[in-house]
């Protein structure tokens, strides 16, 4: 089973704050989104791999640490997953970025593909999918699919706000993801939004409501 870790920094919990509240507007909600983003990526990239480097320094040749091996690719889903995207680039500035596009029927919840452009080497990357949201978990685990048919193996999902029912759904469904959220919270309401949550991420980030 992957990990399932809340990233519940103190910074990260004042920052959710700011978004959650119904007043704030759509510059501050993507700025601060943003930011969350930031603090949660320097987590989420604990595990990325170091090989040796030899250098030399003003003072002498030595042996140190650089980056290595898998390289990363962001994987938004559309539109609310864009919100996340610079928020890690500002950590990992050469990370190639791969696009889905998926809506969720306001009736059935049931989520409908669009579009799917990735990097062509999509299967040699740490892939990080980013959604704000993970509600029922349809959507997550529909991006997830998309991945792997192209041959993604290596894959994490982040999110701001995340349900119990969808980190189970999404569990249950890709076992071996890891799973990173800035909250869990209490449940999903009779119109498959989570309560407490923050609202419709994608028209809070984009103005559209
Ligand atoms: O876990 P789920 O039940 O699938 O719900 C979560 C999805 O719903 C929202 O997208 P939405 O369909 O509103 O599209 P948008 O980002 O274009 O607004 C959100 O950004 C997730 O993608
Ligand atoms: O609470 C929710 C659930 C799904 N999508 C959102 O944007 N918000
Ligand atoms: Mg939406």
């Amino acid at each position: 089973m992957g990990k399932f870790q809340v990233l519940d920094h103190p910074l990260i919990q004042h920052k959710l704050t700011i978004i959650r509240n119904k007043n704030c507007g759509t510059k501050v909600f993507r700025e601060v989104a943003d930011e969350i983003t930031t603090l949660m990526a320097y987590d989420v990239a604990r595990d990325m791999p170091l090989e040796d480097v030899e250098i030399e320094t003003p003072i002498q040749k030595t042996t140190v640490k650089t980056l290595a091996g898998k390289k990363v690719a962001i994987v938004p889903i559309l539109r609310a997953g864009i919100g996340m995207v610079d928020g890690i680039l500002e950590l990992i500035p050469a990370a190639k970025v791969g696009h889905i596009g998926m809506y969720r029927d306001e009736e059935t919840l049931k989520p409908h593909e669009y579009f799917v452009k990735l990097p062509s080497d999509i299967d040699q990357r740490q892939v990080y999918v980013v959604d704000p949201m993970l509600a029922t978990g349809g959507s997550a685990i529909m991006a997830i699919d998309a991945l792997k048919k192209r041959g993604a193996t290596n894959i994490k999902f982040m999110c701001l706000v995340s349900a119990p029912e969808g980190v189970k759904a999404l569990q249950e469904a890709h076992p071996e993801i890891d799973i990173y959220t800035a909250a869990l919270d209490e449940r999903l309401n009779e119109n498959g939004y989570i309560v407490p949550g923050l609202g419709d991420a994608g028209d809070r980030l984009f103005g559209t409501k």
